[in-house]
């Protein structure tokens, strides 16, 4: 677990609640997060955080499903104080009726509505390089929906924005028409609504609820694979959409035909409208995000502390958000104010696991484990390609990760000339350009390292 805030500043129930986030911020994922966690609101009397949730609804659902994350955490976060968690509805929402309704008409439920974050807003979203074509098509799809680009399918790595962008179209769709219906639904939210009214033999209800939609966004279809029966229930969804000229919005971490069993019928028509990626972000898109989020948070962040951020946190923009609210918190509870030295000091766990990932015993050990070689390959005089490519990702991996020159860099390899290792860095640039795999390779390598 990282730095723990000073005990006397967990006295104030503020802080206590944004500290205990940022550590189940790393605990969950960004849509439980916003969902269930950050509309909640907590109060310190005497031993006891008072949790407030918004309506009974979140309050039951925090309840049943994370209690004991919450507990854990604060046992964690404040060993020694013997807090004891309290939840409860906020004021005049604890008069709402418990929530009853029975998951089969999840959609309609108005509690649920068009489980749309109004926060995942175009105007939230920054544009760079790595997205720019992701987000010109959404704006376009937003402002046509069912006639420009349908279905719009949006991919690419981890925490890179395909959720944010996606919902961005969903929310402009129904600021223009409040009445649209509209839908965003996680793939395993689709396959449960579908499993539980298989369960209460409301099949028919669930087709009708989803294909009368204007739009359906879905989430992470890669967890359509091998579900035979979802994506038979799919197709027909997709279809009757697509027929009545309905918009759908899909985002998954790879492209169609690389998605494993999934039906050639659904690959082919993911592809009918049209395909986006987004990359990883540059330094500069990393830089702009880091800023608006803090921004957003209504912090003006000196922009030596963005780039700092942006620099050290290369993987996604979860992390990156991850490190403005560790170093928003250090300095809520240290009073300093922001510069380099606090953020420096709010990162250095984060600093020093990255550094230890990038020492160059581990990038070779971690390429011979990603390309299934053995490690000693690393230094072995063998040639053929498949030992060849690997060794070569490895100290071009290290050349841009540590500071080791290039004669060092050799030497670690099997005692190779320092000429070597920079054929190696040339040959792996020229093939990522050339060919997509090995470029995904250097990503989800660069990834795994943390970097
Ligand atoms: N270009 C961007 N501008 C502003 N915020 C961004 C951008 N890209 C991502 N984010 C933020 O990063 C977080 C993660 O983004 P999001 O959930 O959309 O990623 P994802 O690609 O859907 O991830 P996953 O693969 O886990 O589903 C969100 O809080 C989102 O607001």
């Amino acid at each position: 677990m990282s730095s723990h805030p000073a005990p006397s500043a967990l006295r104030n129930g503020d802080a206590l609640w944004a500290a205990l986030c940022v550590q189940l911020q790393e605990q969950t994922t960004a849509q439980q997060f916003n969902t269930w966690l950050r509309p909640l609101r907590g109060e310190l009397h005497g031993n006891e955080l008072h949790l407030f949730a918004p309506n009974t609804f979140v309050m039951e659902w925090v309840r049943e499903r994370l209690i004991d994350l919450l507990e854990t955490v604060l046992g964690e976060l404040a060993p020694g104080m013997m807090l004891r968690l309290e939840l409860s509805t906020d004021g005049a929402a604890a008069l709402a009726p418990a929530a009853a309704t029975p998951v089969t008409t999840a959609i309609t439920d108005p509690r649920n509505g068009n489980r749309l974050n109004p926060g995942f807003s175009f105007k939230s979203y920054v544009a760079g390089k790595s997205n720019q074509l992701a987000v010109a098509a959404a704006l376009q799809v937003a402002k046509n929906p069912g006639k420009s680009y349908n279905p719009l399918y949006i991919y690419g790595g981890v925490g890179l924005g395909k959720t944010h962008l996606m919902q961005a179209v969903g929310n402009a769709i129904l600021q223009r028409d409040a009445d649209a219906k509209v839908l965003y639904v996680t793939s395993e939210g689709f396959i449960m609504d579908m499993v539980r009214s298989l369960q209460h033999n409301t099949i028919n209800d669930f087709k009708q609820r989803y294909r009368k939609l204007d739009a359906l966004l879905i989430d992470d279809i890669q967890f359509f694979a091998g579900k035979d029966r979802t994506q038979e229930e799919f197709f027909h969804t997709f279809n009757a959409l697509f027929d009545g000229g309905r918009q759908i919005i899909i985002t998954c971490d790879r492209y169609p035909k690389e998605v494993d069993r999934l039906e050639e019928r659904l690959q082919s028509r993911f592809g009918w409208g049209l395909t986006v990626a987004i990359q990883p972000h540059d330094l500069e898109t990393r830089m702009a995000i880091v800023l608006c989020k803090a921004e957003e948070s209504g912090i003006d962040l000196p922009e030596e502390v963005a780039f700092f951020i942006a620099e050290k946190i290369r993987s996604h923009v979860r992390e990156l958000e991850g490190a403005l609210r560790r170093i928003i918190a250090h300095v809520n509870f240290t009073h300093k104010p922001y510069n380099l030295d606090t953020a420096r000091e709010a990162l250095r766990d984060l600093i020093d696991v990255q550094k230890r990932m990038v020492s160059l015993d581990n990038i070779q050990k971690v390429v011979a484990e990603y390309f299934h070689i053995r490690g000693s390959d690393m230094q072995s005089k063998r040639r053929s390609r498949n030992i060849a490519r690997p060794r070569q990702m490895a100290m071009c991996l290290t050349k841009e990760l540590t500071n080791h020159s290039l004669p060092e860099i050799g030497e670690a390899f099997g005692g190779r000339d320092h000429t070597t290792v920079l054929h190696a860095c040339r040959q792996i640039d020229k093939l990522r350009q050339e060919d997509t795999q090995m470029d995904e390779d250097y990503r989800n390598l660069l990834r795994i390292l943390g970097a």
